[in-house]
């Protein structure tokens, strides 16, 4: 077997980088190690600029030829990745188990399958753009007697993308399929963390016929190569996904070359629960937010209960999360893993360390389990301005909070720094809606949590991100956007 591939669950997957269609190696390589039994999963090539710059220099020269390519030629191909990865759903998802550690009924049933509906979804989304494209404004100044405005959206140019390991596929393909779908040629950066789908990916958008120089994957410290793809003068576009400080960091690098950004970043989301919802969906919604080992940034890890049912609420989430079983995360009958590095469960511990010392009180957890788990914890007497309260934990820590009518709500909602997502808990749709309209975040759900569709915005107020994608918010972004502007015939410029 070549010094270059692993072999992971049975899997082979080649640790090289994948730069103009070819894969290629570094000189240096840094160990990937799986959080389910801390075994070495991989010596994968560990970038440094001259592989970053290769890479950009291959997804310029493939751009003209791919942006040149016929939409439904792009979307067929963009159909056979989608095909390639519903193959290789069973491979795809232990690998990605082994890498990251979420579960892997999850990966088979949920988050591998949306892999392939990114690239499908995104293949006919193009191709209905193109329906759309013929917008006509008519009428109106003086000076316009029936111009015809004819937008369109023009392929950018190559578009680094730097994803994050909490869902790594599923995150980095979210960017990749509109990406290419816009006729962009792409620089994907997956996390050192879990850096082995995204190897499989180049494997399977070459064996649907995507041309070399397209899709390219380099692996490596986001902290040593990011700076070398993120000021790259010929770099057009920036989507991000990750922490708050790092967005700062890849914000200010782009600055010299004002490459517009996209920033899908942290949150701190709250769960309202009102005396009036139907208690035990709330519980639901309450304990859902453990999923993932509550590495997710949507995750409504904030629970503000009123405070009539704020008694009853607790008895029901203790009574529902302590059935919850951690464990090994392959096994189907688990429900919470482990947490995805030693270096992210001490970040989590320290976070619930400092709350239990500074007077707050563990309904349940407050500790580490065996190993990286951590135990799925719920802190009360949390202090609004508390930094348990305002810090993203990324970890399965939950606080619950008290309020005595909507505006008290609302208010210790909004009272943090990022704007992701929230979730309400009511009976009332009038209070529904009054509520939804006063809370700053990118999405609201009422009465349910984690529905996505991908024709929405996804995106961040405040610290939890800049811009949206989905849609055509992600052809917006991806795309330069041109406004033709035609005379009617026979009309006379000077009026
Ligand atoms: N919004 C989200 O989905 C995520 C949020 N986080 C938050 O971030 C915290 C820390 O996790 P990290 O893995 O350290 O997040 P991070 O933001 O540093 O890493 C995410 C990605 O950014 C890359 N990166 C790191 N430094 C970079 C640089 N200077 N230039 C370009 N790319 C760079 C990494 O290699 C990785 O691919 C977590 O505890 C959590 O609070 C982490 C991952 C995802
Ligand atoms: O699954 C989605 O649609 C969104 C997931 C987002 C995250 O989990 C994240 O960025 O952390």
């Amino acid at each position: 077997m070549s010094a270059h591939l692993t072999t992971v669950a049975g899997v082979n997957v080649d640790t090289r980088h994948w730069i103009g269609g070819e894969r290629v190696a570094s000189a240096e390589t840094f160990t990937d190690v799986s959080p389910v039994d801390g075994s070495t999963l991989g010596e994968i090539s560990r970038a440094t600029g001259r592989e970053a710059a290769a890479a950009v220099a291959a997804a310029k020269a493939a751009f003209p030829g791919w942006a040149a390519t016929p939409r439904a030629e792009r979307a067929r191909i963009l159909r056979a990745v989608a095909d390639g990865v519903e193959k290789r759903l069973e491979e795809l998802a232990v690998v990605e188990t082994a890498d990251n550690g979420a579960l892997l009924r999850s990966h088979r049933r949920g988050v591998i399958p949306r892999v392939a509906h990114n690239f499908r979804f995104f293949a006919d989304w193009l191709l209905e753009l193109e329906h759309q494209d013929f917008t006509t404004h008519r009428g109106g100044s003086a000076a316009d007697r029936g111009h015809t405005n004819h937008v369109s959206w023009d392929p950018a140019g190559p578009c680094v993308l730097i994803t994050p390991w909490n869902a790594p596929l599923m995150l980095a393909t979210w960017k990749v399929a509109p990406a290419l779908a816009a006729g962009n040629t792409v620089v994907l950066k997956p996390a050192e963390w879990s850096p082995l789908t995204a190897s499989l990916l180049a494997d399977i958008a070459a064996e649907a016929g995507l041309p070399a120089g397209v899709l390219n994957v380099v692996q490596g410290y986001g902290s040593e190569i990011g700076d070398a793809l993120t000021s790259h003068p010929d770099v057009r576009r920036i989507s991000f996904t990750g922490s708050v400080p790092t967005a700062r960091h890849i914000a200010a690098s782009a600055a010299a070359n004002l490459t517009p950004l996209s920033l899908e970043l942290g949150g701190k989301s709250p769960l309202l629960v009102f005396a009036d919802a139907d208690l035990g969906l709330a519980v639901d919604l309450a304990v859902e937010q453990y999923d993932n080992a509550g590495q997710v940034c949507l995750a409504a890890t904030r629970i503000l209960v009123e405070e009539p049912v704020a008694e009853e609420f607790t008895r029901r989430f203790v009574e529902k999360a302590s059935r919850l079983i951690q464990g090994d995360p392959r096994d189907e009958a688990t429900d919470i893993g482990p947490t995805i590095h030693p270096r992210q469960l001490e970040k989590i511990d320290g976070f619930v360390r400092r709350a239990l010392a500074s007077g707050a009180r563990a309904v349940i957890g407050g500790h580490r389990g065996e190993g990286q788990y951590y135990a799925p914890t719920l802190l009360t007497g949390v202090a609004q301005d508390s930094e348990i309260v305002q810090e993203e934990v990324f970890g399965p820590v939950l606080t619950l909070q008290t309020f005595a009518d909507e505006d008290e709500a609302v208010r210790l909602a909004n009272d943090t720094r990022f704007g992701l997502a929230a979730t309400v808990a009511t009976g009332d749709p009038g209070r529904a809606e009054r509520v939804a309209a006063q809370l700053v975040a990118g999405t609201v759900w009422v009465n349910c949590f984690f529905v996505r569709d991908l024709r929405a915005p996804f995106g961040g107020s405040r610290d939890s991100g800049v811009g949206r994608e989905g849609g055509t918010w992600s052809f917006d972004f991806y795309c330069d956007i041109k406004n033709t502007v035609t005379a009617p015939k026979g009309w006379e410029n000077h009026g």
